[in-house]
C-alpha cells in the first residue's frame, strides 16, 4: 500500500534537468505515436522499420515521419529503415521520458480516482505517487495502491513524494488557487482536466484536457461529413 508519502528514489532535480530541445507541437505529438510503434516493435524483436511503416502506423505521410525525425539527427539508412531500439531511446529522450516523473494527483472524485487506478501511466515512465482530496470522508480510503492524502498537506506531500508533475481533477471554483499552490511548491508541470483558463507563470508548463471541447470538435466534424443527408432530412426529402 503506498500513502500520500513514498520512499524516496532517485529522481532528477527539474533544476538542473537538461531544457526540452523545442520542438513544434505537432511533431511532439507524432513522436509520442512513432514511439508506441517502434516500442510494440521492440517487444516483438524487430530491428529496424521503415519510414512508411512508421507513417502508416501514425496515421500521417512520410514525408512528415522524415521531417520529424531530422529534428531528433536521425535520418535512417537508405533501403533499411530506422534502427528500432535507437530511435525508440532518442525519442524518449526528446520527449523527456527518460527522466523519472513522479505524478500527483489532486483531487479523488471520479476522474481522478479513475487516473488513479489506471496501470498504464507506469509502464510509459509515469509513476502515481499520491492521490489527495479536500472531502474527509474521502482522505484515508485507499483507491488502487494509494491512500488518498488531505490537500491541506499538500506541499509536504510534493516534498515528500518529489512529485514533479500534478494533475488537477477538481472543480472548477478551486482549480486556480489549487493550482497556485502547486506553482508555489516548486512544481512547474501541471495537467488540468477543470473547465476553467488556469493562470500560470511563464516558466510553469500547463496543459488543459478538455474532452468536451474535443466531442464537439468531433461533432462538428461528423456533422460536417454528414451535412448532405443532414440537409436532405432536414428539407423533408
Ligand atoms: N477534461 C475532461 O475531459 C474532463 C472529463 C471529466 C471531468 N472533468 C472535470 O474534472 C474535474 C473532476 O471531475 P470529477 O468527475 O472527478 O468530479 P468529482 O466531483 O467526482 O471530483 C472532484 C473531487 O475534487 C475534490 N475537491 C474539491 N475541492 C478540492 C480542493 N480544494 N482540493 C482537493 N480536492 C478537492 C472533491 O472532494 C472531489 O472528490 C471537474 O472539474 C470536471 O468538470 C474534465
Amino acid at each position: 500500500m503506498r500513502s500520500g508519502v513514498l520512499s524516496p528514489v532517485q529522481t532528477p532535480d527539474e533544476s538542473t534537468a537538461e531544457p526540452a530541445r523545442q520542438l513544434p507541437p505537432a511533431t511532439v505529438s507524432r513522436l509520442t505515436l512513432y514511439l508506441r510503434t517502434l516500442n510494440a516493435l521492440l517487444a516483438e524483436g524487430a530491428e529496424s522499420v521503415s519510414s512508411e511503416a512508421l507513417a502508416e502506423s501514425a496515421g500521417v505521410g512520410s514525408a512528415n515521419v522524415r521531417k520529424d525525425l531530422s529534428y531528433l539527427g536521425s535520418y535512417g539508412t537508405r533501403g533499411v529503415g530506422y534502427d528500432v531500439a535507437n530511435l525508440s531511446r532518442k525519442i524518449a529522450q526528446a520527449l523527456g521520458l527518460t527522466h523519472e516523473w513522479r505524478v500527483a494527483i489532486v483531487g479523488a472524485g471520479n476522474l481522478g480516482r479513475a487516473l488513479a487506478r489506471y496501470a498504464g501511466f507506469e509502464s510509459r515512465g509515469f509513476d502515481v505517487v499520491a492521490l489527495l482530496d479536500a472531502d474527509e470522508l474521502i482522505i484515508g480510503t485507499e483507491i488502487g495502491w494509494l491512500r488518498v492524502g488531505d490537500v491541506a498537506q499538500l506541499e509536504a506531500v510534493l516534498e515528500s513524494t518529489r512529485a514533479n508533475m500534478v494533475v488537477l481533477a477538481l472543480p472548477a471554483s478551486v482549480a486556480q488557487s489549487v493550482c497556485d499552490r502547486v506553482v508555489d511548491a516548486g512544481v512547474h508541470s501541471i495537467l488540468s482536466f477543470a473547465p476553467v483558463a488556469l493562470t500560470v507563470p511563464e516558466h510553469v508548463n500547463l496543459r488543459k484536457v478538455d474532452m468536451a471541447t474535443e466531442l464537439q470538435i468531433l461533432a462538428y466534424h461528423a456533422q460536417s461529413l454528414q451535412a448532405p443527408e443532414l440537409n436532405q432530412e432536414r428539407s423533408g426529402a
